[in-house]
């Protein structure tokens, strides 16, 4: 276990992170926090009692160092890290889009770098984080990654290569899902629900229908032929959807976030796609 973990930009992700190591038995001593805000870093000190320090102290003091700044605020962030940093420090980013390579080139030769890529249920120890290895990453450096990011849900290995596509699907998912269930509130509200009521309905489906799929084992067609009762209700219901092209929207939209996560890597510059 890293003596020092210092969280560089406790945001969401960073203080979900943050969480998760002090639920799972981590000492506040053991964790270091930076942030931009003043107001911020009085919040975390407060809610967390841990020490919130400059970006400069923490990267002497930790021997690993969680980036959760955004993509578009990383290259400002590593070249403030790169004189205080020493190249047996771990760096791990969880900076969508951005590339190990961008990392290690703005750090002192042979910094081992792991790309992360977590999501928001990390706040109930539900996370997906998805880890790859930079050049000078060992197995030594992925497992002290998996064990931080186990402490805040499942994790899994993947090929630097396949890090965009993760992100489109387990990054953003959660958003994807609420979305849905928004939609469907409305539509319950069109059906003549209460509000609270059509809430309440939906997401225990939704929760019903998740336990499901992760539990039982069995592949989302079987699940949703199950519920699909012939001349009944739901195939009427599947028949709207496909019409309306549900499937796919989800191809495109998952395209575009690809796509939106390799254009991070190149500095964040580049506009994101406006549609056809
Ligand atoms: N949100 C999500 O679902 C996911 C996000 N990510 C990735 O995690 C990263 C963080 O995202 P998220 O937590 O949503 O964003 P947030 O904006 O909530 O967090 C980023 C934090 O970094 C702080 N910050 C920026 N620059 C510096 C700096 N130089 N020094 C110290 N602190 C700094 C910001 O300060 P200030 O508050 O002042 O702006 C902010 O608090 C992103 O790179 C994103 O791609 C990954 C997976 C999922
Ligand atoms: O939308 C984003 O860019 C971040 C990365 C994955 C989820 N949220």
């Amino acid at each position: 276990m890293s003596q020092m973990i210092a969280v560089l930009g406790a945001g969401k992700i960073g203080e979900a992170l943050l969480g998760g190591l002090l639920r799972g038995g981590r000492p506040p001593a053991r964790l270091l926090a930076t942030a931009r805000r003043a107001e911020r870093a009085e919040a975390l000190r407060a809610r967390h009692g841990i020490e919130v320090v400059t970006n400069a102290e923490a990267a002497t003091r930790a021997d690993t160092l969680i980036l959760a700044v955004k993509p578009q605020d990383m290259a400002t962030l590593l070249t403030e890290l790169a004189p205080h940093t020493a190249p047996d420090r771990l760096v791990i980013s969880a900076a969508a889009g951005i590339t190990t390579a961008f990392v290690e080139e703005r750090l002192p030769a042979g910094t081992p770098v792991v790309r992360v890529m977590p999501n928001t249920p990390a706040l109930v120890d539900e996370a997906m984080s998805v880890i790859s290895a930079g050049a000078h990453a060992t197995e030594e450096h992925l497992g002290h990654a998996e064990e931080i990011f186990d402490s805040v849900g499942k994790t899994l290995r993947l090929p630097e290569s396949q890090q965009d596509a993760a992100t489109a699907l387990s990054g953003s998912g959660p958003a994807y899902f609420y979305f849905l269930v928004e939609a469907m509130i409305d539509a319950g509200i069109l059906l003549g629900l209460p509000r609270d009521k059509a809430h309440d309905l939906i997401v225990q489906a939704a929760h019903g229908a998740s336990v499901m799929l992760r539990d039982s084992g069995d592949h989302p067609v079987t699940l949703r032929e199950a519920v699909t009762s012939p001349a009944g209700t739901t195939i009427n219901a599947i028949r709207e959807l496909e019409k309306h092209g549900v499937r796919a929207a989800f191809l495109d939209a998952l395209e575009a976030a690809r796509d939106r996560s390799r254009a991070l890597a190149a500095g964040g510059e580049t506009a994101p796609r406006t549609g056809a």
